[in-house]
């Protein structure tokens, strides 16, 4: 059986996102997204589950960061899940969850939340945790702190918490892609793969110099081949201000002409090339709906 870490504690988001994704691994949680990608180059697990994006707040940068400038690996599939944040409380704080001094939450779940926080509860003092999970174990631990997490009903459960306001992301669709990597080479299998799994392949690109129009070339090695792109994005190099390289993640499945010559015409711009990784892409949806297909199978 493989182990698979994830952000945890017990109740995160990301724990939800593995469980679709390897329903089969043993799952490790660990208390942070550098914590848990370290692990797969120790050797603790074989693979790593961590969130890469919210469509509400955008990317999570410091998966992007630590992946690129401290602990390379694969990018092996990725799932999308959806999001409803709720406010939790201890049982005793349920009637008075407005009067509540502090918030605990991940930074990317108390932006989801953004408006709502300034509207219900202007004066709470926000505190950053490692993740929505951390947070609600937390009011677990500290009942009779007059506070309140930001996190899932699967959390408020786990932790005996109560929902004192439900779905409280201040834009409806909220949903994260979380990412799983990986040192080991063989293409990731999870027994859902099918002819209709959509890929995506993610290339890493630094432009040679900055001159006009260099990064419309780059984009013109995609359009010309009519490859699609879902989503681009910059990041500083952090050798100083201004320097940056951009992330692109190309629709479709790295295959044995398209990629390889868009990376040539690239090369001869003279922009530097990295293939990330080329991956499957699943939606929690379809993920839970098969899984839910295989217990009725077992059962009948
Ligand atoms: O997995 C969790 O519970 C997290 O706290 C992480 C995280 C994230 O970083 O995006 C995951 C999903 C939600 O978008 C909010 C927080």
């Amino acid at each position: 059986m493989e182990r698979t870490g994830y952000l945890g504690p017990q109740g995160s988001f990301t724990e939800a996102a593995a469980k679709a994704l390897v329903p089969n691994d043993e799952r490790v949680p660990f208390r942070s997204i550098p914590d848990t990608m370290d692990a797969v180059k120790e050797g603790t697990v074989s693979r790593a589950v961590v969130p890469m994006e919210n469509a509400i707040e955008g990317s999570v940068n410091i998966t992007l960061d630590y992946f690129i400038h401290h602990q390379r690996m694969n990018m092996a599939a990725e799932i999308s899940a959806p999001i409803e944040q709720h406010l939790l409380v201890a049982p005793s704080h349920l009637k008075s969850w407005d009067r509540v001094k502090k918030v605990y939450s991940h930074p990317h779940a108390i932006a989801q939340c953004h408006q709502f926080l300034r509207t219900y509860l202007p004066e709470a003092e926000i505190s950053y945790v490692n993740s929505t999970a951390a947070a609600a174990k937390y009011i677990q631990e500290n009942q009779q702190e007059n506070a309140a997490a930001i996190a899932n009903d699967i959390a408020a459960e786990a932790y005996g918490l109560k929902i004192a306001q439900k779905k409280i992301n201040d834009y409806e669709n909220n949903r994260t892609r979380f990412m799983l990597f990986t040192n080991e080479e063989a293409p990731f299998t999870n027994g859902f793969i099918s002819a209709k799994t959509d890929y995506k392949t993610t290339m890493m690109v630094g432009l040679s110099s900055d001159y006009s129009g260099a990064l419309h070339q780059v984009l013109a090695a995609f359009a010309w081949r009519k490859i699609n792109l879902s989503k681009i994005e910059s990041r500083p190099t952090k050798t100083g201000l201004g320097n940056y390289f951009f992330i692109i993640d190309a629709a479709m499945k790295q295959d044995d002409i398209l990629i390889p010559s868009v990376c040539e015409e690239l090369k001869t711009l003279g922009c530097e090339v990295q293939i990330l990784g080329s991956y499957p892409c699943f939606t929690w949806e379809e993920l839970s709906g098969f899984q839910k297909e295989m217990v009725k199978k077992e059962v009948t």
